[in-house]
Parts: structure tokens; C-alpha cells; sequence
């Protein structure tokens, strides 16, 4: 039961668009390109080549490659108005925008692929992870969980702990329950109430203090030499791992892809920043601080050390075919370490 202040808070935060005719229609006329023209399935795949268009026909491709639409029963039509839905209701920030959402995904398609994860996880997994990376950021704003409590936003007093990320699910949900944008209408009741726990668990995840939470126990079993995960605690234990190691994928990729999305983070925790400092009268940490842009490489090393590296070295040793990602993650180190070196 909501409090009066948490019913207004849902008021004012339940504005969301939907899809329109056009735009559907658009999509679901459209040709959508192969996997191997879009290079869906690289671990060093980039974005940037890809029009806004593009971007809708290469996610309906990866739930096409996943055979996802016949295995559940997807209206094609609803899928595409779902999907123009969650696109508009990114918002374009500098960073937490469609593109990054639309990269995670790419990133969890080609562990299920090329990392041959696929057979580790249900087709109720695959589903509820594929469409969990696609609506993990849904609505953000380009301001983290602490910016919440300091402006007193209406997500902070609906949400206390993982403030944002609570956000992002109920809006999931939002869009699951407009008109003619459920994908999962075709489900029976028990997998829909399975598929939407999934959901839930894995956008809860990527708030990276759950994150660091459990990286322990994931640790244990890998150190075990776990393979199979089979009890529901395990897989979901795995799954959200996975989710974690695909938020944070874009240091894994070439350099020149993580240099550009670098300055992207950067420049989003900087506008953060620099309104903590104008209008909230308060000292930004440092890494939203454009006053200390040039302990930038040095903050990426700690990045890399504290949160990325070890997740990227236990995926890789619970699957080889994940080895790339861990690598692409050592090659960046060396590049931001130089960096900090002042070369
Ligand atoms: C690129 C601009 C600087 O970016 C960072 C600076 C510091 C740290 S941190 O690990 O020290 N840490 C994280 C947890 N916070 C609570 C405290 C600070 C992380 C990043 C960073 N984060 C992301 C994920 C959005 C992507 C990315 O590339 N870099």
C-alpha cells in the first residue's frame, strides 16, 4: 500500500509515450539486414556505424537469430511496437541513453552466441535477459542513486535502496502494460510470472552495490569449478553476473570504441557534477568532477581493477569462449595505465 506522498510520486512519474502507428509500421515493413552484416555477433561489434533505424532492425535480428518469435509465440507486430516503445522512452542523455542499452543487449546476445553460454540458460533466460539488457536503463535521467536522495526526487521516496534501478523495472513494466505492447502475451501464466522474476532480478542487478554484494558467492562457485548452476539460486546467480559483465562490456572493446564511450561516461558524471555544484551547493565526487578530467586514466585503472577485471577473469575461466572479453579488458588497462603514466 503507497503512502500519499508515494502515490504522487507514481503520478508524476507514470508519464511515458508509447510507440506510434507510423513508426511501427515503419519497423515491421522494414528489411531487417543478416546477423553477419551487422556484425551482431562480435564481441568488438560498435555501434556507431548504425543509424537510429538500423539499430531497431538489428535487435529485431538478434530475437530472430535467438528464434525467440516462434518459441514464444511473439506477435511480430507487437514486438516491433514494443520495441519503438522502450527506444522512446530512453531519454537522450550523454550516456544512459538507447545506444547503451542497445549495446548491452548485443553484448548478451554474443555471450549466449559466439560465447556459448546459449546452452548453460532456459529459453525463458535467454528471453527474460535479452529483453532485461534492452530495458535495464529505461527512463534514466544521466544522474546516479545518490542524486536521487539529494534533490529529493519522487524515485527516492517511491525507492530508498537501488533507487534508479527499482525505476527501471517498474517502467518495463509500464510499457509491458500498454496497449499492444506485450510480448510476452503469449506466454502461459506461470512462464510469464517466471519471465517477469527474471526480468526484475536481472535489472535490480546492474545496480553495481548489488553487484558487489554477490560477486563473492559467484566467486566461490567458480573457484569450485562449478559448471552446470543448476539450483534457481545458481542460475540466477549466473544471470545476473551476466548482466553486470554486459552493462560495463564497453571496457572490453577496442580502444578506440572505449576512449569514445569513456568520454561519453565522463561527460554524463560531469553534468551531474557541475549541477551538484551550482544548484545543490555541494562538492561532487571526484570522478563528476570536470576540475579533475586529468585523473580520469587513473580512475578507469580502479575501475578496471575494482569492478571489471575479476568479474571478465571468473567468466572466463567458468567459459573459455568468454576469453575475449576478459582480454579486451587487460588491453584497455594497459592503455589507461599509460595514460596515467603521462605517455
Ligand atoms: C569515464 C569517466 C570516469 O568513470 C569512472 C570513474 C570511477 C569509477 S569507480 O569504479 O571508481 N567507481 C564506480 C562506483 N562508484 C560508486 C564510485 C566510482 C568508475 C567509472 C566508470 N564507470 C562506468 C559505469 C557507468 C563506466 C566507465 O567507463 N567508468
Amino acid at each position: 500500500k503507497l503512502s500519499a506522498k508515494q502515490s504522487v510520486a507514481l503520478e508524476v512519474l507514470s508519464y511515458h509515450a508509447m510507440a506510434s502507428k507510423e513508426e511501427t509500421a515503419a519497423l515491421k515493413n522494414s528489411h531487417i539486414p543478416s546477423a553477419k552484416k551487422l556484425n551482431l555477433y562480435s564481441f568488438d561489434f560498435d555501434d556507431l556505424p548504425l543509424g537510429e533505424d538500423l539499430t531497431l532492425q538489428a535487435t529485431i535480428r538478434m530475437f530472430l537469430e535467438l528464434d525467440l518469435v516462434n518459441k514464444f509465440h511473439l506477435s511480430y507486430e507487437v514486438l516491433c511496437r514494443w520495441l519503438c516503445s522502450v527506444r522512446k522512452n530512453y531519454r537522450p542523455v550523454t550516456y544512459h541513453n538507447w545506444r547503451h542499452a542497445f549495446n548491452v543487449a548485443q553484448t548478451m546476445f554474443t555471450m549466449f552466441t559466439t560465447g556459448k553460454m546459449r546452452n548453460m540458460l532456459t529459453d525463458l533466460e535467454v528471453i527474460g535477459l535479452i529483453v532485461a539488457c534492452l530495458c535495464h536503463d529505461l527512463d534514466h535521467r544521466g544522474t546516479n542513486n545518490a542524486f536521487q536522495l539529494k534533490v529529493d526526487s519522487p524515485l527516492a521516496v517511491l525507492y530508498s535502496t537501488s533507487t534508479m534501478e527499482h525505476h527501471h523495472f517498474d517502467h518495463s513494466i509500464l510499457i509491458l502494460n500498454s496497449e499492444g505492447n506485450n510480448i510476452f502475451e503469449n506466454l502461459s501464466p506461470e512462464d510469464y510470472r517466471k519471465v517477469i522474476k527474471i526480468l526484475e532480478s536481472a535489472i535490480l542487478a546492474t545496480d553495481l552495490a548489488l553487484y558487489f554484494k554477490k560477486r563473492g558467492n559467484f566467486q566461490t562457485l567458480v573457484e569450485r569449478g562449478e559448471k552446470k548452476f543448476v539450483t534457481e539460486e545458481k542460475k540466477e546467480l549466473l544471470r545476473n553476473m551476466m548482466m553486470t559483465a554486459c552493462d560495463v562490456s564497453a571496457i572490453t572493446k577496442p580502444w578506440p570504441i572505449q576512449q569514445r564511450v569513456a568520454k561519453l561516461v565522463a561527460s554524463e558524471f560531469f553534468e551531474q557534477g557541475d549541477i551538484e555544484k551550482s544548484q545543490l551547493n555541494l562538492k561532487p565526487h571526484a570522478m563528476m568532477d570536470r576540475e579533475k578530467e586529468d585523473e580520469l586514466p587513473k580512475m578507469q585503472v580502479g575501475f578496471i581493477d575494482a569492478i571489471c577485471m575479476p568479474l571478465y577473469k571468473m567468466l572466463a575461466q567458468l567459459k573459455p569462449s568468454l576469453q575475449h572479453l576478459h582480454s579486451g579488458c587487460v588491453s584497455n588497462r594497459k592503455e589507461w595505465q599509460s595514460m596515467a603514466d603521462g605517455h
